[in-house]
Formats: C-alpha cells, sequence, structure tokens
C-alpha cells in the first residue's frame, strides 16, 4: 500500500519507517523543511536506539521518501496517517490546531478516495472534527479511522513492531480488511472498535499506566515511613497476574510528552461533560509533588542548599530517549537554582535539548558522570540510564567533597552501596550506607 505519514517526529517517524518493513511505500512529510532535509541526509532529527539504521536502508532501496509537499504527497498515497502534535493548551486540554491545521490541508490535496487514519492522541469526537473539516475542503470520498499509537521512546521500534495489540476504531466494515494488511506481519491481536472507543481506549491506557506509578509513588512514600522496601512490595505484588508487574518501578514521577499531557486532557474530556474525575486529579497532584522529594532529601543532608555543589545525572524523561519534555529534571533543576546550589549536569544524549530550554549562570554542563560528581556535595540520579549502573561508586565517593547519593530510580542493589561510604539514599527503601529516616527514628527509640 501507499501510505504518506503527516508529522515526522517521534510517533511519525518510527510509524513510517515500521510500515516499510511489512511491504508498503510511505512518503514520511513534515512541515519543519530542517527535518527532512536531515532526513534525507539519513540523520535522524531525534534519538532513537535503531533508526537511523532503518532510515538508511529503507531510503536506499526506494521504499521509504521524505518530504515537505504535503500536496504532492497526499496524492501519491492512498491511506494518510496523521501524526501531529497535540500538545497541552494552559488549561490541560488538548491543543487541536495542528491536527485540524493537517485534516484541512489533506483535505484541500485530495484528488480521489483516501484513507485518513489517525495516530495523534486526541480527545474523543476529534476524529469526527476531522471528518467534517475534510468534508468542508474536497468533494472526494473518504473514510476516517482512528488508530491510536502505542509506542513508547526509547524502544519505540520493537514497540511498533511487536505491539501488544493494535486498536482500530472505524465506522465503516470493509476497511477492518485493509487495517488488518497494513499491520500484517506486526500482531495479529488487531481490536476493532468504534472511534469513540478507540480514541479513548488511548487515554484510558495512559491514564492507567499514570496511576501505577503514582500509587507505588505513594507506597514508597509509606514504606520510607514503615521501614518497608517498595522494591520488594512491588515484586511481591507483581507476582499477582491481576496487577502485573510493570509500571510499578518507584521513583521521582512520570515525565515525557504523553502522561503528563494525556492525563490533564482526560481531566478536561471528563470536565467538559461535567464529570469530575477524582482519582486522576490525585494521580497528576501526586505525580506533581513527588520528584520534589529529591529537594526535600537533600535538604535532610546538607540543611541550605545555598552554595551547595550538586550533580546531576540524567535530564531526559527517561532512559534512551533525547526527549526532555515534562522532564522531572527540569524543575528539580530550577528549584536547586533558586535555593542557590551550583548544579553540575550530565546526561548521554538529551543535555543539548534541556539546555536550549534551559540554561542558567548557576549551572555547569558536563561531558562524563564523574565529572558532574567531582567535588559535589551530593549527586542526585533522575534518569535510570544502564550507564550509571556500571559507574564506580568506591572511586565516586573519593572525588566527591560530600558522600552523598540521592538515587531518584532506585537504580543501585544494597551490594553495590555497602562499603563504598556513599550516604545512600533511595525511593522507598531502607536507608543503606548511613543512618536516617525510618532506621534512624528506630535506633533512637531502642
Ligand atoms: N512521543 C510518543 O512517544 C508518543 C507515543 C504515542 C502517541 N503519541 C501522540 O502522537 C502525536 C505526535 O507525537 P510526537 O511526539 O511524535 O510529536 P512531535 O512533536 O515529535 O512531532 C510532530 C511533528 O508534526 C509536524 N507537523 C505539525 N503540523 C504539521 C503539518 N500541518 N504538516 C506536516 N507536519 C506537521 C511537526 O513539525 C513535528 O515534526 C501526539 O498526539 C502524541 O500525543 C506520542
Ligand atoms: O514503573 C514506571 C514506569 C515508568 N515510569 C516513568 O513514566 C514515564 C513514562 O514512561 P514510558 O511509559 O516508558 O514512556 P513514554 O514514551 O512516555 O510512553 C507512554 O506514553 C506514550 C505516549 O502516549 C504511550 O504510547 C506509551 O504506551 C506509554 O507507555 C517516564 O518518566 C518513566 O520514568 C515510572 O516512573 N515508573
Amino acid at each position: 500500500m501507499k501510505l504518506a505519514v503527516i508529522g515526522t517526529g517521534y510517533v511519525g517517524l518510527v510509524s513510517g519507517v515500521c510500515f516499510t518493513l511489512n511491504g508498503n511505500h510511505v512518503i514520511c512529510v513534515d512541515k519543519d523543511e530542517e527535518k527532512i532535509n536531515k532526513l534525507n541526509r539519513m540523520e535522524s532529527p531525534i534519538y532513537e536506539p535503531g533508526i537511523e539504521a532503518l532510515i538508511e536502508v529503507n531510503l536506499r532501496e526506494g521504499r521509504l521518501s521524505f518530504s515537505s509537499d504535503l500536496t504532492d504527497s497526499v496524492r501519491r498515497s492512498d491511506i494518510i496517517i496523521l501524526a501531529v502534535g497535540t500538545p497541552s493548551l494552559p488549561n490541560g486540554e488538548a491543543d487541536l490546531q495542528y491536527i485540524e491545521g493537517a485534516a484541512a490541508e489533506v483535505g484541500r490535496a485530495m484528488d480521489g478516495y483516501k484513507i485518513i487514519m489517525t495516530k495523534s492522541t486526541v480527545p474523543v469526537g476529534t476524529n469526527e472534527k476531522i471528518r467534517k473539516m475534510i468534508a468542508s475542503q474536497t468533494t472526494y470520498p473518504f473514510d476516517i479511522v482512528s488508530a491510536p499509537e502505542f509506542l513508547r521512546e526509547g524502544s519505540a521500534i520493537s514497540d511498533t513492531l511487536h505491539p501488544d495489540r493494535i486498536v482500530i476504531g472505524l465506522d465503516n466494515p470493509d476497511l477492518e480488511p485493509v487495517m488488518r494488511k497494513l499491520h500484517q506481519g506486526f500482531t495479529e491481536n488487531v481490536f476493532v472498535t468504534d472511534i469513540r472507543s478507540a480514541e479513548m481506549i488511548k487515554y484510558a491506557s495512559n491514564a492507567f499506566l499514570a496511576t501505577k506509578i503514582s500509587f507505588i509513588n505513594e507506597i514508597a512514600n509509606i514504606c520510607e515511613k514503615v521501614g518497608a522496601d517498595v522494591t520488594e512490595v512491588a515484586q511481591g505484588m507483581g507476582m499477582d497476574r491481576r496487577i502485573g508487574s510493570s509500571f510499578l518501578q518507584a521513583g521521582i514521577g512520570y515525565g515525557g510528552s504523553c502522561f503528563p499531557k494525556d492525563t490533564n486532557a482526560l481531566i478536561q474530556i471528563a470536565g467538559n461533560v461535567d464529570y469530575e474525575f477524582k482519582l486522576l486529579e490525585s494521580v497528576v497532584e501526586v505525580n506533581k509533588g513527588q520528584r520534589f522529594m529529591i529537594i526535600s532529601k537533600l535538604h535532610e543532608s546538607l540543611g541550605s542548599l545555598r552554595g551547595a555543589v550538586i550533580g546531576i545525572w540524567g535530564l531526559a524523561f527517561k532512559p534512551n530517549t533525547d526527549d526532555v519534555r515534562e522532564a522531572p529534571a527540569r524543575e528539580i533543576v530550577e528549584a536547586l537554582v533558586a535555593e542557590g546550589a551550583i548544579v553540575k549536569l550530565f546526561d548521554p544524549i538529551a543535555a543539548d535539548n534541556f539546555r536550549k530550554q534551559y540554561d542558567h549562570p548557576q549551572l555547569r554542563w558536563c561531558s562524563l558522570p564523574e565529572e558532574a560528581a567531582k567535588d559535589s556535595d551530593a549527586v542526585c540520579l533522575l534518569t535510570d540510564w544502564s550507564l550509571f549502573r556500571d559507574i564506580d561508586l568506591h572511586k565516586l565517593a573519593q572525588s566527591m567533597r560530600k558522600q552523598i547519593l540521592i538515587d531518584g530510580r532506585n537504580l543501585y542493589t544494597k551490594q553495590q552501596i555497602e562499603g563504598t561510604g556513599l550516604e545512600y539514599h533511595s525511593v522507598g527503601r531502607p536507608q543503606m550506607g548511613g543512618l536516617s529516616g525510618y532506621s534512624q527514628s528506630v535506633a533512637g527509640a531502642v
């Protein structure tokens, strides 16, 4: 089949490239010409493991092309996939200007029957708006399909090629075999439903995963006070198949371009029909507070942070991506700056993106984790990049001014910490390498 993917970001680029792998011809379209020029030079504008090799081979073999000419791309394609951004408006609602703009452009470009498939995350009822928008621009027939995307950044290619399920919302049953064929080889697990339910499945799934994270973070906060270990608790809970072990990793909370935006959008979607989604409001609230646990732990150990030197490990919202949208690191670093600390930052991939969004004279940019730790009063690990796991913690402790390590992602084991001389704080686990929190209060009581 011939496809045009409108929007060549984290979703459009990965889906476009992956759709070439099961026999389709794909044009990835973006209005950002710099992005398209880069891609035509076989350079990826985003960091996503494995993407550049796939771009290169498919471009060379003629199954993939990149263009900033939407009209021409639409005319050469049978299926048009909308993958533009749907960011948050200040009130939390999804900003539909890009998707509506793209839909109108597609409508104007049409020169015959097309299937328009929405991959962007859009509030319930948006595909109906898209249908009207396109109909107002063309007299050619077309069908609308909602195909929400569930890939995760950092593992986007394997998530696309081996998804748990593909959700397809449609109102013309003739499209079902076409959609199954389009996704052939990815999974047999294609769930076909109506358009509004498909739109809701996306928000409900993200909201549910965000709920699991805020739930385990609250359990972690309680564990810390009662002397239990949240990693053990999560493991024990996850063995119950009804609960499942995924998304129970306690830490500084969720970030990224999806969970924060989609939870807020769902609260607004509910609010628009006079329903207060109290559970989800609490999930968001808990998540907002969780990141500042890093600052509280620093205060516990260092008192005032004025003049303190703090090393930061990890700026991306999760490992294996350069994406810093809604990364918890942003608010943590801002808070440290506001309290008068000197902040030494390291991230293996996302530092440039972070720096484009936020820079300050109190920030020192480091090219190695050891450099960020050297002569620091504390190091805070904010992103669980695997390279941090292999750092020599004995040497690290010796290079620091004060030996405090705050692990916001529970990356290290007891064995790794023992004997290093580090005062180690994690999230919801008993103190290791020093006395404080629960262990201190128990010690005081004995
Ligand atoms: N990032 C993720 O992991 C992820 C996963 C699943 C779903 N989603 C959803 O997918 C959508 C896209 O997200 P993203 O992270 O890929 O966004 P992104 O910001 O990385 O990319 C969007 C791209 O669309 C382009 N664009 C906007 N209007 C255009 C137009 N009229 N013509 C051509 N190009 C246009 C922009 O230039 C940009 O390159 C969002 O709705 C998001 O919620 C994202
Ligand atoms: O147990 C966990 C799992 C994740 N996180 C955090 O949650 C955020 C999101 O992580 P993840 O879901 O892995 O990454 P995303 O790329 O944001 O993917 C989510 O958002 C996408 C956009 O909608 C969806 O397509 C995916 O299915 C959904 O997992 C990150 O900050 C993680 O650090 C935790 O704190 N604990």
